[in-house]
């Protein structure tokens, strides 16, 4: 197994991003870690928090090598405004979608084994012009990738999304066969090929409350949901459901269970955040590179004052690491 090389993006720089990236280099990793970012701005932010660390210009044609705590090697994208913790400046909106485009590329080159990100703002990307809803659709974007999956994990506890980061009134319309088919054939396979989990058992929630009712409360699932898992069923796969939203979580299901699909963003990532906030990993399936992401926001108000954990960083840099040796 060969050492991974791995791209960080920093994400939003006035949000908390710099500043679990500036932890996690204070540690060992058995992986060379490169943060894409502006080193002038994060010397001034380890200046700030008083973390002693050593920015330099990473070098793309030095061989491979671990990182070494108290490190950062830097790709370089300059920012083009200077950055107040906790004040996103929409100025910076284009250096931050420059970081990812540079990440993603590395990574389809073959020079990064990986990437994991940071939060960002997505509000504030938009207010500099540029229309974004998250690192899913900006990747399965920029990788021509037609159908990708945002799965969150905490333990073995993994909830994937059937849509993401659309309106709730425009949730409906989106889930088709297509899509729910699509969306299953990738979560089932990520999670063989992935998670390598054989006979992946896959609850997959209904749209509707109590599933429905049987048609009285929503017909979703009888006209979308159940056609597509009964002809999934038939290709062999263990597929539980459409289940009632509200009890799908209980001790006895989730014991039966490998991985959740919930329909919409907030059906799932609540459950999964309370029960691990902090410390669990959002990882796209179907990409054809290795991406990860960190659990939570950009929290403005610690940005700069040593609070942020760096805990989901460092689950989202191992799962990637495993990920990328998986992949080799
Ligand atoms: N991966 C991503 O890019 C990503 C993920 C989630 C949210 N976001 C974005 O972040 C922005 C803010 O979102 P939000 O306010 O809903 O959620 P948030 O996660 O930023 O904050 C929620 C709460 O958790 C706390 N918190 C978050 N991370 C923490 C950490 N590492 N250590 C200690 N406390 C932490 C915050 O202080 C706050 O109280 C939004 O623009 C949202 O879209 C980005
Ligand atoms: N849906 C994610 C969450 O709530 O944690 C978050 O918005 C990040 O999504 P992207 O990885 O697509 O930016």
């Amino acid at each position: 197994m060969s050492l991974p090389r791995i791209a960080i993006t920093v994400g939003e720089p006035a949000g908390i991003g710099p500043d679990i990236v500036l932890a996690i280099a204070q540690q060992h990793w058995p992986a060379e870690l490169v943060a894409i970012t502006d080193p002038s701005f994060m010397r001034d932010r380890a200046a700030q928090l008083g973390i002693p660390v050593s920015i330099a210009e990473y070098d793309a044609n030095r061989p491979i090598k671990e990182h070494s705590p108290g490190t950062l090697p830097v790709a370089t994208i300059p920012l083009s405004a200077p950055v107040q913790p906790g004040k996103p400046d929409p100025t910076n909106a284009a250096c931050v979608v420059t970081t990812l485009q540079r990440a993603v590329e590395g990574c389809q080159s073959g020079e990064f084994q990986g990437m994991v990100t940071a939060p960002v703002q997505k509000s504030v990307i938009n207010d500099g012009g540029i229309p974004f809803s998250g690192h899913t659709e900006f990747l399965a974007q920029a990788t021509n990738t037609e159908q990708v999956v945002m799965l969150l994990a905490s333990g073995n506890l993994r909830v994937a999304l059937a849509t993401t980061h659309l309106p709730l009134q425009a949730v409906p319309s989106a889930i088709t066969p297509t899509l729910l088919e699509s969306v299953i054939q990738i979560l089932h396979s990520d999670l063989q090929g992935k998670f390598g989990i054989t006979s992946p058992r896959i609850s997959v929630l209904g749209l509707n409350p109590h599933a429905g009712e049987g048609g009285h409360l929503g017909r979703e699932e009888i006209d979308v949901i159940i056609p597509v898992l009964d002809a999934l069923r038939k290709e062999g796969m263990y597929l539980n459901g459409p289940l009632p939203a509200d009890t799908a979580f209980n001790a006895e299901i989730r014991a039966e269970t490998d991985a959740y699909l919930a329909m919409y963003h907030d059906q799932g990532l609540p459950v999964l955040k309370f029960a691990g906030f902090g410390e669990a990993v959002n990882v796209t399936l179907g990409l054809p590179v290795v991406r990860t992401s960190v659990d939570h926001g950009t929290a403005l108000t610690l940005a700069g004052t040593g609070d942020a954990k760096p805990d989901s960083l460092q689950t989202a840099i191992t799962l990637t690491i495993q990920l990328s040796e998986e992949s080799d």
